[in-house]
């Protein structure tokens, strides 16, 4: 297995019930739903992303072909910015991370000290031995991951499979609305805050990294 990262960096989780922790975001390159190419944004099965995750360009990307070398590499950013205080956090991203994403991986990040969140869209079923795991279900996209720690969707999608009440009952710790980031997201955000105003089982996550400048 080789790995393909297209770049990872330290900042706080800016979304959901992690939001304002420390951690490393390590963004795998590549998704499933979309080739990440403008060119074929309108005909992707998820075509709001906001997110460049194509090749390894990006800031502390490159091609890992052994394990253990991803790990210290995610090991030297964080004690690069933190020195030894922990708790050790890695959000592993993408595009979708779970096409890379495997046990050998997670070992080695363990064996570093890292506790390991995920941010996926829920069409592959997560490995054993994540701490975290956020699921953010898509439209059109067939949803296999239905447990984790927080269900996370981005709000409106217009599709009736992408409503919150489908996704009320599953086996979540946490569920927010995140509103889309596009040109009406103002709109957006006052149809996710007052659907959690009426619907209490859901909260609103801010992009709050975009808030305050992080990456
Ligand atoms: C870029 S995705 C990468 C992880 C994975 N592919 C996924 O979709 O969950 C990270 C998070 O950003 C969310 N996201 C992507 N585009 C967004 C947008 N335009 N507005 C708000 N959230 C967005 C996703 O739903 C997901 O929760
Ligand atoms: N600060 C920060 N928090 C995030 N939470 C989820 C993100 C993602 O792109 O997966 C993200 C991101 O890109 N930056
Ligand atoms: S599934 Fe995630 S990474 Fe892939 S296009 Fe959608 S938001 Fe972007
Ligand atoms: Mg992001």
């Amino acid at each position: 297995m080789t790995w393909t990262v297209k770049e990872a960096y330290y900042t706080l989780q800016g979304e959901g019930a992690q939001t304002g922790r420390a951690a490393v975001f390590l963004r795998f390159a590549g998704c499933n739903l979309w080739s990440g190419l403008e060119r074929d944004r309108d005909k992707a099965v998820c075509r709001f992303c906001d997110t460049d995750f194509v090749g390894t360009n990006g800031v502390n990307g490159g091609k890992f072909r052994a394990a253990e070398d991803l790990a210290a590499h995610v090991k030297a950013i964080w004690e690069a910015e933190a020195g030894d205080e922990g708790p050790r956090y890695v959000v592993c991203t993408g595009g979708e991370p779970l096409l890379q994403l495997d046990a050998p991986l997670i070992a080695a990040l363990k064996a570093e000290g890292f506790e390991i969140g995920v941010e996926t869209n829920g069409t592959i079923a997560a490995p054993d031995g994540l701490d975290w795991i956020c699921v953010s279900p898509k439209a059109n996209a067939p949803l296999v991951q239905t447990s984790g720690s927080e269900l996370k969707l981005v709000y409106p999608q217009d599709e009736a499979e992408a409503q919150p009440e489908r996704f009320s009952k599953l086996d979540f710790s946490h569920f927010f609305l995140q509103p889309k980031d596009d040109p009406d997201q103002a709109r957006n955000i006052q149809a996710a805050t007052t659907y959690c105003m009426k619907n209490p089982q859901w909260r609103l996550s801010l992009q709050t990294h975009k808030l305050i400048g992080l990456p």
